[in-house]
């Protein structure tokens, strides 16, 4: 299948605008910097996507939810230094509020699990698919937007909402035909590292600090993260303690450190034997330095890589036990994921696994002149009315009609024809097997 058309790349090149006789510029028709449009092509691709996410939805039992994109600031304000906090699409409005186009979507799931308030019973399971912004300075040419399915769990305080989602994950990217061989799902807990800054007596407040700094091995130097460690205050044995538990990659070595009975290890062991249990074990292994990027964190985390290593996280979550408390509700235990549009496409390219989704049509009407173009709308009416995808087609020439025909895949031409339509009757072509035949127009299937 042909990749979706550059389009659905922002190219980032300033267009310059046309001239036209009259002076007046051609508007500039691409979309803002950083975002896409979907011609048909793209959208069926992107269709087609989300169908699979609905589909994984559905089957875990998820039900779907939805949220302005529009949202109040406040809502993202976190003094952690998070990337996704520094590049807020925020302005204020006509009415002087302080609002964002919203960069993530779990904040808006927690606002309306605290409105729902009583309303809602325990566990709730909810997915949505939305658009998420950030404002980033365009130098390195990276999206401004793309789309997030969201899958989260509220009320479920133990590993089974981990192993959920995770099953959740894996069914997608089977459904891609994806398999554990092209693609890793990296796990970890945050109370890996509460447990090693206890071990040095690093006081609580720089536990969500030192998360974020650490959430970067990989994309600063080890040099750059001990100096950014060191900055938060921590002594030096404190940072070479944390980097060297965070390059373990073995359960066991991490009991070993800290002890089995580290509320860490037991949920990651707990998690490990569900996963031989759903039959996912050879897709997720355990690395220490997984915290993920976002300062809610406070449990398991973790994110799906591609082996090869050429892309960024595919997508990535853990759980947030204490987020709702920060927006001034009683704390409800949680976990989700996020899922972007955006580097899955890329894997299945690498892959050659985008799927064909040429468009496809049932029947071409067309009247073969003018006098019949009447006639011609009642046929395509009453196939249209039994669920016939239909395209009227007229002040055409008839070699036009074939090309066309070809080109969307139709199944069938009908032609409305004056001697035919005079008994009562349209010419029916099978494009597939070139079967042609007359039909009573009222009998046409
Ligand atoms: O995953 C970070 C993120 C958030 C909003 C928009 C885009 Br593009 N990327």
């Amino acid at each position: 299948a042909s990749a979706p058309s550059s389009s659905a790349v922002d190219n980032g090149d300033t267009p310059s605008p046309v001239e036209p006789s009259d002076g007046a510029s051609v508007v500039d028709v691409n979309p803002p910097r950083g975002t896409r449009d979907f011609p048909p092509e793209d959208m069926r691709l992107r269709t087609w996507l989300f169908d699979q996410f609905r589909e994984v939805s559905r089957v875990m039992a998820f039900e779907e939810v939805d949220f302005p994109v529009l949202e109040s600031e406040a809502l993202f304000i976190r003094k952690a230094g998070e990337e996704i906090t520094q590049q807020l699409y925020n302005f204020e409005d006509k009415g002087g509020r302080r609002v964002v186009l919203r960069p993530e979507i779990t904040p808006s799931l927690a606002r309306l699990v605290i409105k729902q308030g009583k309303s809602v019973s325990l566990p709730l399971k909810w997915f949505t698919i939305g658009q998420c912004w950030r404002y980033e300075r365009m130098t390195r040419g990276r999206r401004r937007e793309h789309y997030q399915w969201n899958m989260d769990i509220f009320g479920m305080p133990k590993v089974r909402a981990e192993s959920e989602l995770l099953q959740a994950i894996i069914l997608l990217f089977e459904r891609l035909g994806i398999t554990s061989s092209d693609v890793g799902i990296r796990v970890s807990s945050r109370k890996v590292l509460q447990a090693v800054l206890n071990m040095y007596s690093i006081p609580e407040h720089l536990f969500t600090e030192v998360c974020v700094i650490v959430d970067k091995l990989g994309k600063l130097t080890r040099e750059e993260i001990e100096k950014e460690l060191i900055s938060t205050g921590l002594s030096s044995e404190a940072v070479q303690g944390i980097i060297e538990v965070l390059s373990l990659k073995s359960l066991p070595k991490l009991e070993e450190v800290l002890g089995s009975d580290v509320e860490a290890v037991a949920d990651l062991k707990k998690l490990f034997s569900f996963a031989e249990q759903y039959g996912y074990a050879d897709w997720i292994c355990f690395d220490a330095s997984v915290v993920r990027g976002l300062a809610y964190y406070t449990g398991i985390v973790f994110e799906a890589f591609d082996r090869e290593g050429k892309l960024r996280a595919i997508c990535g979550g853990g759980r947030y036990d204490r987020l709702l408390s920060t927006f001034g509700s009683e704390d409800i235990p949680a976990c989700g994921f996020g899922f972007g549009d955006a580097v899955i496409v890329e894997l299945l390219k690498e892959k050659g696994l985008l799927p064909d989704l040429s468009r496809q049509i049932d029947d071409i009407v067309f009247p073969l002149d003018e006098e019949l173009q009447g006639p011609a709308s009642t046929v395509a009416s009453s196939l249209r009315k039994k669920g016939r995808s239909v395209d009227l087609v007229e002040d055409k020439r008839l070699k036009w009609v074939f090309k066309h025909a070809e080109r969307i895949n139709a199944s069938r031409l009908i032609l409305v024809g004056k001697s035919e339509w005079e008994r009562g009757m349209v010419r029916v072509k099978v494009l597939s097997t070139r079967d042609e035949f007359e039909v009573k127009a009222g009998e046409l299937q």
